[in-house]
Protein backbone atom coordinates (compact mmCIF):
# COMPACT_ATOMS: atom_id res chain seq x y z
CA UNK A 1 0.00 0.00 0.00
CA UNK A 2 1.12 3.48 -0.79
CA UNK A 3 2.44 5.82 2.22
CA UNK A 4 0.35 9.29 2.22
CA UNK A 5 3.20 11.89 3.23
CA UNK A 6 1.60 14.54 5.16
CA UNK A 7 3.40 17.38 6.92
CA UNK A 8 2.23 19.51 10.36
CA UNK A 9 2.91 22.41 11.83
CA UNK A 10 3.78 22.35 16.13
CA UNK A 11 2.82 25.66 16.27
CA UNK A 12 3.72 27.65 19.43
CA UNK A 13 3.11 30.96 20.56
CA UNK A 14 4.69 31.82 23.45
CA UNK A 15 4.15 28.51 25.55
CA UNK A 16 1.00 26.77 23.95
CA UNK A 17 0.84 24.60 21.05
CA UNK A 18 -2.28 25.21 18.07
CA UNK A 19 -4.32 22.23 18.17
CA UNK A 20 -7.45 22.28 15.11
CA UNK A 21 -10.55 19.84 15.47
CA UNK A 22 -11.08 18.23 11.92
CA UNK A 23 -14.81 18.90 10.58
CA UNK A 24 -17.24 16.28 11.41
CA UNK A 25 -17.72 15.05 7.59
CA UNK A 26 -14.32 15.08 7.14
CA UNK A 27 -11.79 11.86 7.29
CA UNK A 28 -11.15 11.48 10.89
CA UNK A 29 -13.90 14.05 11.61
CA UNK A 30 -14.02 15.30 15.30
CA UNK A 31 -10.96 14.61 16.24
CA UNK A 32 -7.85 17.31 17.08
CA UNK A 33 -4.46 17.69 15.24
CA UNK A 34 -1.83 19.77 14.68
CA UNK A 35 -2.43 21.14 11.29
CA UNK A 36 -0.82 21.11 7.75
CA UNK A 37 -1.58 18.45 5.06
CA UNK A 38 -0.57 16.51 2.09
CA UNK A 39 2.52 17.13 0.51
CA UNK A 40 2.16 17.69 -3.17
CA UNK A 41 4.16 15.64 -5.70
CA UNK A 42 7.42 18.33 -6.11
CA UNK A 43 6.54 20.23 -2.88
CA UNK A 44 8.93 20.73 -0.55
CA UNK A 45 7.86 19.55 3.19
CA UNK A 46 8.42 23.61 3.98
CA UNK A 47 5.99 24.74 0.99
CA UNK A 48 3.38 22.10 1.59
CA UNK A 49 3.29 23.03 5.23
CA UNK A 50 3.14 27.16 4.20
CA UNK A 51 0.71 26.40 1.81
CA UNK A 52 -1.77 24.29 3.84
CA UNK A 53 -1.66 26.67 7.40
CA UNK A 54 -2.08 29.41 4.67
CA UNK A 55 -5.47 27.53 2.67
CA UNK A 56 -6.75 26.33 6.00
CA UNK A 57 -6.50 28.78 8.46
CA UNK A 58 -5.05 31.92 7.10
CA UNK A 59 -1.79 31.64 8.46
CA UNK A 60 1.48 32.67 8.59
CA UNK A 61 4.10 30.44 10.41
CA UNK A 62 8.27 30.35 10.48
CA UNK A 63 9.14 27.05 10.28
CA UNK A 64 11.83 25.89 12.68
CA UNK A 65 13.42 22.19 13.28
CA UNK A 66 12.35 18.79 12.28
CA UNK A 67 11.05 17.51 15.20
CA UNK A 68 9.32 13.55 14.58
CA UNK A 69 8.66 11.64 11.68
CA UNK A 70 5.58 9.11 12.60
CA UNK A 71 4.73 6.21 10.17
CA UNK A 72 0.82 5.18 11.33
CA UNK A 73 -1.40 2.18 9.68
CA UNK A 74 -5.15 3.58 9.53
CA UNK A 75 -7.41 1.07 8.26
CA UNK A 76 -7.22 2.17 4.57
CA UNK A 77 -4.11 4.57 4.30
CA UNK A 78 -0.78 4.45 5.62
CA UNK A 79 0.76 7.80 6.46
CA UNK A 80 4.01 9.53 7.35
CA UNK A 81 3.72 12.07 9.52
CA UNK A 82 5.99 14.54 9.40
CA UNK A 83 6.09 17.34 12.40
CA UNK A 84 7.96 20.17 12.10
CA UNK A 85 8.08 22.65 15.22
CA UNK A 86 7.02 26.36 14.05
CA UNK A 87 6.72 30.17 15.64
CA UNK A 88 3.02 31.50 14.95
CA UNK A 89 3.47 34.99 12.90
CA UNK A 90 0.02 35.81 12.82
CA UNK A 91 -3.24 34.38 11.25
CA UNK A 92 -6.82 35.36 10.71
CA UNK A 93 -8.42 31.86 11.39
CA UNK A 94 -10.60 31.44 8.91
CA UNK A 95 -11.98 28.00 9.12
CA UNK A 96 -12.03 26.18 5.94
CA UNK A 97 -10.99 22.23 7.21
CA UNK A 98 -11.80 22.56 10.98
CA UNK A 99 -14.64 23.27 13.68
CA UNK A 100 -12.90 24.78 16.51
CA UNK A 101 -9.11 25.82 17.56
CA UNK A 102 -7.51 25.99 20.65
CA UNK A 103 -4.15 26.96 22.10
CA UNK A 104 -3.41 23.96 24.76
CA UNK A 105 0.01 23.76 27.11
CA UNK A 106 2.16 20.70 26.76
CA UNK A 107 0.90 19.26 29.44
CA UNK A 108 -2.36 19.52 28.24
CA UNK A 109 -1.75 17.98 24.76
CA UNK A 110 -3.44 14.28 25.97
CA UNK A 111 -6.59 15.54 27.21
CA UNK A 112 -7.87 16.36 24.00
CA UNK A 113 -9.00 13.52 21.15
CA UNK A 114 -5.80 13.17 18.94
CA UNK A 115 -5.74 11.99 15.54
CA UNK A 116 -4.20 8.43 16.45
CA UNK A 117 -1.07 9.16 14.39
CA UNK A 118 -0.41 12.45 16.24
CA UNK A 119 -0.51 10.56 19.96
CA UNK A 120 3.51 9.78 19.68
CA UNK A 121 4.12 13.72 18.69
CA UNK A 122 2.45 14.56 21.63
CA UNK A 123 3.82 12.26 24.48
CA UNK A 124 7.69 13.29 22.81
CA UNK A 125 6.62 17.02 23.14
CA UNK A 126 5.24 16.28 26.49
CA UNK A 127 8.71 13.82 27.57
CA UNK A 128 11.02 16.31 25.97
CA UNK A 129 9.04 19.58 28.16
CA UNK A 130 11.77 21.57 26.30
CA UNK A 131 8.83 24.47 24.88
N1 LIG B 1 -3.01 17.74 8.68
C1 LIG B 1 -2.92 16.70 9.48
N2 LIG B 1 -3.38 15.50 9.03
C2 LIG B 1 -3.29 14.46 9.84
C3 LIG B 1 -2.72 14.58 11.14
N3 LIG B 1 -2.76 13.36 11.74
C4 LIG B 1 -3.34 12.51 10.87
O1 LIG B 1 -3.55 11.33 11.06
N4 LIG B 1 -3.66 13.17 9.70
C5 LIG B 1 -4.27 12.55 8.51
O2 LIG B 1 -3.47 12.79 7.37
C6 LIG B 1 -4.26 13.14 6.25
C7 LIG B 1 -3.95 14.58 5.89
O3 LIG B 1 -4.62 14.99 4.87
P1 LIG B 1 -5.36 16.40 4.81
O4 LIG B 1 -5.58 17.01 6.14
O5 LIG B 1 -4.67 17.16 3.78
O6 LIG B 1 -6.71 15.89 4.39
P2 LIG B 1 -7.46 16.12 3.05
O7 LIG B 1 -8.52 17.08 3.40
O8 LIG B 1 -6.56 16.45 1.92
O9 LIG B 1 -7.93 14.69 2.79
P3 LIG B 1 -9.04 13.78 3.33
O10 LIG B 1 -9.81 13.49 2.11
O11 LIG B 1 -8.29 12.60 3.87
O12 LIG B 1 -9.84 14.50 4.38
C8 LIG B 1 -5.71 12.98 6.66
O13 LIG B 1 -6.14 11.69 6.35
C9 LIG B 1 -5.62 13.15 8.18
O14 LIG B 1 -6.65 12.48 8.84
C10 LIG B 1 -2.24 15.84 11.58
O15 LIG B 1 -1.74 16.02 12.70
N5 LIG B 1 -2.37 16.86 10.72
Amino acid sequence: MDTVRVVCGIIFKEDKILLCRRKAEKSLGGYWEFPGGKVEPDESEGDALKRELREELSMQVEINNHFKTITHQYENVQIELIAYGCKFIQADFVLIDHNEIQWVKNTDLLSFNLAPADVPIAKTLIAKRKY
